[in-house]
């Protein structure tokens, strides 16, 4: 659905080039959520206005539905962009306008009919549920209320793909979740696909399918969100895993559990395989997990566990225990003093 090859975009610094995109190379799906996530400067927002071209890339081709959108003229890109909707971090709502007319407004300029404009208008609104809001202006309103707007707004062109720059950023977590829960709901029963950048891990972790972590410019680690969050790689992808599950075991405490036994974070996906594989691997090998830490989180279509147990006794048996716990599908990792600095992920 979206095809980006060999992307590179420098700008102008004051004290010198910045290259923000470095060769980088994307494929989205039809039907997908797909998330890149990075720190502030890392080339997210670059990234995912190359995808409209709102920026230009220097080099690579944009192809959103097998069409090269650099090889386009002005009207046939104006075109192109009425399937690629975008929300953004501000809202960028008319603050003069109703909410009506902020919606209203822009499908009017595209030619549609009175009629056309307010079966959408309120099609949209009801959508986001702000079917009571037609007449409110945007200062009377949340900011999740706002973003609903915005997304109703976004959503009234019909596009295939829908971009989110940093949609979720200025809400609070509630508002956030409420927010994330529309997003899913609009790629469920629209079918739109989604783009979002984001800095946020809990983001990704709601409601991606897949997603690429940026740095520098560069994408550093791409994959399913399932595989990134069981097996990061990269020291910056397993910094933002370890920002949802900071089971941070003091230093002196875990230097002295080493001592005595071995320390593991156990990694399981669905909710019953993680606690009875421990059980079965206790009765089986008569020896007593301890567990010192755990959590349990909601991917967009299954659920994550992670336990941080020691295990005391003959090393041997402890092995044997740990092979049976992966032959049981649990991704079985030792924990060392380096993991507690930043939280075992
Ligand atoms: N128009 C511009 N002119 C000059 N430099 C720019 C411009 N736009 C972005 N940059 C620089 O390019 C780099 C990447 O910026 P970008 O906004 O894409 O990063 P980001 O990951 O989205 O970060 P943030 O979340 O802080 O916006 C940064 O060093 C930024 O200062």
């Amino acid at each position: 659905m979206i095809e980006l090859v060999g992307i590179s975009k420098t700008f102008n610094g004051k004290q010198g080039p910045i290259h923000a995109l470095k060769d980088v190379s994307l494929s989205v799906k039809k039907g997908e959520i797909y998330g890149v996530i990075g720190y502030s400067g890392a080339g997210k927002s670059t990234l995912i206005r190359c995808v409209n071209l709102l920026e230009k890339p220097d080099q690579g081709s944009v192809k959103v539905k097998d069409e090269d959108l650099t090889k386009l003229s002005t009207n046939q890109l104006r075109k192109a962009r009425g399937d690629i909707g975008m929300i953004f971090q501000g809202f960028n709502l008319l603050k003069t306008a109703t909410v009506y007319d902020n919606i209203a407004i822009p499908l009017k300029l595209t030619g549609l009919d009175k009629e056309n404009v307010k079966e959408r208008v309120e099609r949209y609104l009801k959508i986001v549920g702000l079917e009571q809001k037609h007449n409110a202006y945007p200062a009377e309103l949340s900011g999740g209320q706002k973003q609903r707007v915005a997304i109703a707004r976004a959503l009234s062109f019909e596009p295939e793909i829908l971009l989110s720059d940093e949609a979720t950023s200025a809400l609070d977590p509630d508002t956030t979740e409420a927010i994330l829960d529309l997003l899913l709901k609009i790629n469920k029963e629209l079918g739109i696909t989604i783009l979002l950048i984001t800095h946020e891990m809990n983001v990704i972790q709601r409601i991606c399918d897949r997603v690429a972590v940026m740095e520098n410019g560069e994408i550093i680690e791409e994959g399913k969100t399932k595989d990134i969050f069981t097996a990061p790689q990269h020291a910056t992808t397993k910094k933002f895993v370890s920002s949802l599950f900071s089971h941070n075991i003091p230093e002196d405490i875990l230097a002295n559990l080493n001592k005595t036994g071995q320390v593991v974070t156990l990694s399981f996906f669905g909710e019953t395989s993680g606690e009875p594989a421990l059980a079965k691997v206790s009765k089986e090998f008569d020896i007593y997990p301890n567990i010192l830490a755990g959590s349990i989180t909601q991917l967009k279509d299954e659920s994550f566990g992670q336990l941080v147990v020691h295990f005391q006794g003959d090393q041997e048996i402890v092995q044997k225990a740990l092979q049976l716990l992966e032959n049981n599908n649990v991704k079985v990792e030792g924990v060392t003093l380096d993991d507690s600095h930043t939280g075992v992920y």
